[in-house]
């Protein structure tokens, strides 16, 4: 039985990938803090609703899905009710396997992961990381969970804030692109529609010759970008307006929000 505790957002996206992949709605329960919430999951997957502390005493694996900010008085609640032998996953921004750890029974084992929204597509990308009591079976287990779902990579935990920079909320800034692309698409006087179908297209066509070609980056790039031509005179605007120094930064700045939750 796998608990999801907390099914917002990412919980929900994990429930449905999981159900996609094959697994019985009898296999999964999730615990939300909203009734009405509960009755739109039961309805929505047939999975069970119940109490945090149901789960966390019947389930063998348990996916913590609640907001880093929720994680100690969630862990306060169902602590001692988690028996050794359970699986215990983290997928929270920020929150160290040793936060968990302190907060459960000795021994239990805990796996950090980091996916994100693409989730919801079956393509997510999840970083996992074991904690001081998971081994190699625990890693397979948060595996077997995530794959159906994208691709799984694992990382030590001390790179998984950059992770989070990086991965968790790197979709947020290929969507921002997207908009800043169409707002200059409506500045060049396209129609709105237009210009949206026009960047999704080149979005999508350009990850899939990422992922499928092979080609560093730097090739496709320089495929596109013509001797004298018009790309490079945008790449001359992006690198005159410091594109590339701010996207180092901004990561950084990920990075270090993420160090900071775990602060509390
Ligand atoms: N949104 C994203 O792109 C990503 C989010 N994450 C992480 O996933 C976690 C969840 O994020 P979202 O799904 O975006 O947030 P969300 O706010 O949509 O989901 C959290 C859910 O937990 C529920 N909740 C809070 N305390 C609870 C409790 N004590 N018992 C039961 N339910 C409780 C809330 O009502 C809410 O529905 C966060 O820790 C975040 O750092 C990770 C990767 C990407
Ligand atoms: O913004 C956040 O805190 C979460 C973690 C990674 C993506 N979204």
């Amino acid at each position: 039985m796998i608990a999801i505790l907390g099914a917002g957002k990412m919980g929900e996206a994990l429930l449905s990938g999981v159900l996609r992949a094959g697994r019985a709605p009898s296999e999964l329960m999730a615990t939300v803090r909203r009734e009405e919430r509960g009755a739109l999951l039961r309805e929505r997957y047939g999975v069970e609703i119940v109490g945090n502390a149901e789960a966390a005493a019947t389930a063998d694996t348990l996916v913590l899905a609640v907001k880093p900010q929720d994680m100690g008085v969630l862990l306060d609640e169902i602590g001692a009710k988690v028996r050794p032998g359970r699986l215990v996953i983290s997928m929270a921004a920020g929150i160290t396997t040793g936060f968990i750890e302190e907060r459960l029974p000795a021994g239990v084992p805990v796996v950090r992961v980091m996916s994100n929204t693409p989730v919801l597509v079956d393509e997510a990308m999840s970083v996992i990381s074991a904690g001081s009591h998971a081994g190699e079976e625990n890693l397979k287990l948060a595996e077997e969970l995530l794959s159906p779902v994208g691709k799984v990579l694992r990382l030590p935990e001390s790179l998984q804030d950059g992770a989070t920079a990086l991965s968790g909320s790197g979709p947020a800034y290929f969507y921002y692109l997207v908009e800043a692309m169409v707002d200059a698409g409506i500045l060049l006087g396209m129609p709105r529609a237009a210009a949206l179908e026009m960047v999704i297209q080149s979005a999508v066509g350009a990850a899939v010759m990422l992922r499928d070609s092979g080609e560093h980056p730097v090739m496709l790039r320089e495929a596109v970008t013509s001797p004298g031509g018009t790309t490079i005179s945008a790449i001359r605007e992006l690198e005159r307006h410091g594109v590339r120094a701010a996207v180092l930064e901004a990561i950084e700045a990920a990075r270090n929000r993420g160090r900071e939750l775990a602060g509390g």
